[in-house]
């Protein structure tokens, strides 16, 4: 398995807002999801890898080559566009807006994926319109918001990527073809080459399909942790407030950061060894967490 995004130490200022040295990889066969509460600066860190934003500072290498990055003589470099563009021609972007014009038909857009993309595969493009009910002669801006989330979906997995990048792609999408979608992602890596960054408010979408979860919070990575780590290894102490001392010092003696949610009558600690937190402490019942519960603790948590 390769690594397909390195981005290290990003960072880029709008106004009073900064994103501060984020870092993330997307490794191939891998899902990465990408959250954070809204303003965060997770759009900000996708178009900065796609080159649709001049980052400030940091590091950024695509399919193993730096597009963005340090120089000797002090200050940042961007690839030429040609190069920059040479890289994009692997990349599937699906913007959280329709990115064709609004008066296309949709008879238009195949034809136009053809003359786009070398590697545009018509076939597989009408056959997903099909099973994405996107059929008959509207134009684009009669679309539905999910109509049009499906009509970006099916042009990014019409030619040949390495890479496909989600920016809140799901969010209008009904059950059904959430489930649908998240079952052509999970196809789209399986063969190892592939990978996805994933950015999205859903995150019972990142329980099926991430294999890692970054969290951006006010412009700074907050966590990057491996799904299946967060699922077996965290849980949730549920303590009375008489039992917060003991819990803290049990896991600040295992080196841990401690982190709490305080309710009326109990306090929720976050503990990183749900199963030896049990054996540790038998009587305080310990739940397993969501990555909705982990972003809350850390965005909302105190540390004890
Ligand atoms: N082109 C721009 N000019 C000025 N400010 C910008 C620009 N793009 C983004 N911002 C600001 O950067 C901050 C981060 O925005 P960004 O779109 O990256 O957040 P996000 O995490 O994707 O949010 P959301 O979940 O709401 O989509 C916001 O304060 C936004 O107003």
């Amino acid at each position: 398995m390769g690594n397909l995004v390195s981005i290290r130490g990003l960072e880029k200022r709008f106004g009073d807002f900064a994103l501060r040295s984020v870092d993330l990889s997307v490794d191939a066969g891998c899902v990465t999801g990408l959250v954070g509460s809204n303003g965060a600066g997770k759009s900000t860190t996708i178009k900065s890898l796609l080159g649709l934003v001049n980052p400030d500072a940091g590091r950024i290498v695509l399919f193993g080559e730096e597009v963005f990055g340090p120089v000797a003589e002090g200050g940042y470099r961007r690839v030429p566009a040609a190069d920059y563009r040479r890289c994009m021609e692997q990349v599937g972007y699906v913007p959280d807006t329709c990115p064709f014009p609004s008066a296309l038909p949709l008879s238009s857009i195949d034809p136009l994926g053809q003359a786009m993309h070398t590697t545009w595969d018509s076939a597989r493009f009408n056959r997903l319109m099909g099973e994405f009910g996107l059929t008959g002669k509207k134009t684009v801006k009669e679309l539905s918001r999910g109509m049009a989330m499906k009509l970006s979906l099916a042009a990014a997995l019409s030619f040949e990527t390495r890479l496909l990048v989600l920016d809140e792609a799901t969010a209008g999408l009904d059950p059904m073809a959430r489930d649908e979608t998240l079952d052509i992602l999970l196809d789209y890596v399986s063969d190892g080459e592939h990978g996805i960054l994933f950015s999205t408010h859903i995150t019972s979408d990142l329980e099926k399909v991430a294999d890692t979860v970054v969290c951006i919070d006010a412009g700074r990575g907050v966590f990057d942790v491996p799904k299946d780590d967060l699922r077996e290894r965290f849980g949730i102490a549920r303590c009375r407030v008489d039992q917060v001392e003991p819990v803290t010092a049990h896991c600040k003696a295992a080196g841990d950061r401690v982190l709490a949610r305080r309710h009326a009558y109990s306090v929720d600690v976050l503990v990183p060894d749900r199963f030896g937190f049990a054996r540790a402490f038998p009587d305080i019942p310990c739940d397993p967490i969501s990555i909705e519960e982990f972003m809350a603790f850390h965005i909302r948590g105190e540390e004890l």
